[in-house]
């Protein structure tokens, strides 16, 4: 690694709330000392994904999360959002537990999962709708996210009548809608083209530049990561602990041929990706052993 990186090398611990130097009120997300394990079909034994995994999230931060395949980023992620509950650890958002699904955490997945025979206005509302709110409580939101995602003139649309990219930008501003407290992304623009991925990274900094939601960022690209977040921690490969923070130095609003011409992006792009490889070696011997 190279020495001219402000990063913080972790090992595993229960010991690094005190690294940031928050107190519990200052956190939106606060993870401690999390393990889980998953059982294997048709095997007698359980495989340990995360082992004590301690990480904060503070408001309005933006923070990605890399690292191998298999070693636990979605498994984080459904944990935060309360899909999965954890076998060692707690879990807190806004310092009270995470027991389960809730409005105050938002999730966009690598497919947008809306519902083909509802229009957009009807997917991006889909939420409050089935809360029994009032239209008059969330329409104008709607409007105003149909507008952020660019996607006003194709409220009365369905999906299949949609591109990839837009589906993504509705299934966004879905998600964003409740306005929550924290937003889990799980690789949303994976399967995006190249350009279409670059432009939904500059409206979603845009859009959380306005909105300041705390999010979750859960990525396999480098570049995306030093794009968009304000901290990269990258997961040592399973069982994932924290293996490595590092803040990202560049301003916002950020342009991407800013950063590429910018000497630091391309030291932070080579220590992260030196980290990542380590990683990937460590996982394919343990698959080979
Ligand atoms: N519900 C589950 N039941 C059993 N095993 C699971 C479950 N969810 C995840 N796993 C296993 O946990 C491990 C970690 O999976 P996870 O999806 O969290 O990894 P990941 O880092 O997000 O991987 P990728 O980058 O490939 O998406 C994998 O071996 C996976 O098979």
């Amino acid at each position: 690694m190279s020495a001219h990186l402000h990063t913080t090398t972790r090992s595993s611990g229960g010991h690094h709330d005190r690294d940031h130097g928050h107190s519990q009120s200052h956190s939106r997300i606060q993870i401690q000392g999390v393990h889980k394990h998953f059982a294997q079909p048709g095997k007698g034994d359980s495989q340990q994904v995360l082992s004590d995994v301690s990480l904060e999230l503070q408001h309005g931060e933006f923070v990605c999360l890399l690292g191998a395949s298999g070693c636990g980023k979605s498994t984080l992620l459904n944990l935060v959002a309360g899909f999965e509950q954890p076998d060692g650890g707690r879990l807190l958002c806004d310092g009270r537990p995470i027991t389960g699904p809730g409005p105050e955490r938002g999730m966009v997945f690598q497919q947008p999962t809306l519902f083909p025979w509802l229009t957009v206005r009807q997917n991006v509302d889909f939420g409050p709708r089935m809360a029994g709110q009032r239209a008059a409580d969330y329409a104008a939101r709607a409007d105003e996210f149909l507008r952020l995602v660019g996607l006003a003139d194709f409220a009365d649309h369905h999906p299949w009548q949609l591109s990839g990219g837009m589906r993504q930008r509705a299934a966004l501003a879905r998600a964003w809608l409740p306005e929550p407290e924290i937003l889990l992304m799980d690789e949303p623009f994976g399967a995006l083209d190249a350009q279409t991925r670059l432009a939904m990274q500059e409206l979603l900094t845009g859009i959380w530049q306005q909105k300041r939601t705390t999010i979750l960022f859960v990525t396999h690209d480098v570049d995306e990561a030093l794009f968009l977040a304000d901290r990269v921690v990258i997961l040592s490969s399973r069982p994932g602990r924290i293996r490595q923070e590092l803040q990202v130095p560049f301003e916002r609003p950020r342009s991407f041929e800013d950063l590429v011409a910018d000497p630091r992006f391309g030291a932070l792009k080579r220590d992260i990706l030196h980290v990542l490889r380590e990683e990937a070696a460590k996982s394919l011997q343990s698959v080979a052993a």
